[in-house]
């Protein structure tokens, strides 16, 4: 596992996203050879996605020939609500780019049977051969896309009953609690495994205990983030305020690591 030490929430988008665009560029996607993308929702990727766009209007990227999976997405909320993450993805980012629609996998919440709709969204990623490049947040307890604590390190995409933390501290998106919807589909922690590489977005002091299950914890289902550890090619990209709960020991390591790489990121601000 790599991990980034940046300083600021602003940071951590901008490396992102210019890694992102690298990994895009250097790959050369075409109609036959497409760019397989994983795409989170929350409010950890908004800095990533606006730095995207800024990139692709800047000339620097095209998305023509990328094809994005999303990790998650409420059950129940009408496909238009403000708070769907299809309605997220289109405000913040696909309105925005040349992605072509046919080109976006989104999970539909709303499918008559819900089962059979987060089964055939594994068969699409699998007839894809695979996500090229899954980016994620995490949330407070640790889970990745809606993996809950306690959920399966082998599980595929399904339905998720969301825990009270989730619903708690995702209100400050709805009017109140009582409108967060109680479960969602998602793709599994083995879907995230399965991607060539992931990245990770953490921002923030509330996600430090989530970051230090990821980095110094055993793997463990209660913290699924920590399932990381295991994939062979992980990075976990933070601020300073996320970093609080890792030994300085730990902090200073990967600084040292990371030192030539974050200087040349620097000094293209
Ligand atoms: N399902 C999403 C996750 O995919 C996201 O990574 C996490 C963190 O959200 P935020 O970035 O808003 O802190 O919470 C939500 O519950």
């Amino acid at each position: 596992m790599r991990l980034i030490p940046l300083d600021s929430p602003q940071q951590v988008g901008q490396w992102a996203a210019h890694y992102i665009v690298d990994s895009i560029n250097r790959f050369a996607p075409t109609q036959e050879r497409p760019f397989i993308l994983g795409c989170p929702t929350g409010s950890s990727p908004l800095n990533t996605y606006r730095e995207l766009v800024r990139l692709y209007q800047a000339g620097r990227i095209s998305f023509k020939h990328v094809i994005t999976f999303n990790m998650d997405e409420y059950v129940g909320l009408p496909a238009d609500h403000p708070q769907s993450y299809r309605h997220f993805m289109f405000e913040n980012f696909f309105d925005h780019v040349d992605i072509q629609f046919e080109n976006i996998n989104l999970l539909n919440g709303n499918a008559k049977d819900l089962e059979q709709e987060c089964q055939d969204y594994e068969e699409k990623i699998r007839q894809h051969g695979k996500i090229n490049l899954f980016m994620g947040g995490v949330g407070i307890d640790g889970h990745i896309a809606f993996n809950e604590p306690g959920s399966s390190l082998a599980s595929r995409t399904r339905i998720k009953t969301l825990t009270r933390e989730t619903r708690e501290a995702n209100a400050r998106f709805f009017d109140s609690i009582d409108e967060v919807p109680h479960m969602a589909l998602t793709v599994g922690v083995g879907t995230v495994l399965d991607a060539e590489e992931v990245l990770v977005l953490v921002d923030g002091g509330h996600k430090a205990q989530a970051l230090q299950a990821a980095v110094e914890g055993c793997v463990n289902h209660l913290w699924t983030i920590s399932a990381m550890q295991l994939h062979p090619k992980c990075m976990m990209v933070c601020d300073a305020p996320a970093r609080d709960e890792l030994k300085v020991k730990t902090v200073k390591y990967f600084q040292q690591l990371e030192a030539e790489n974050i200087a040349s990121f620097k000094a293209t601000l």
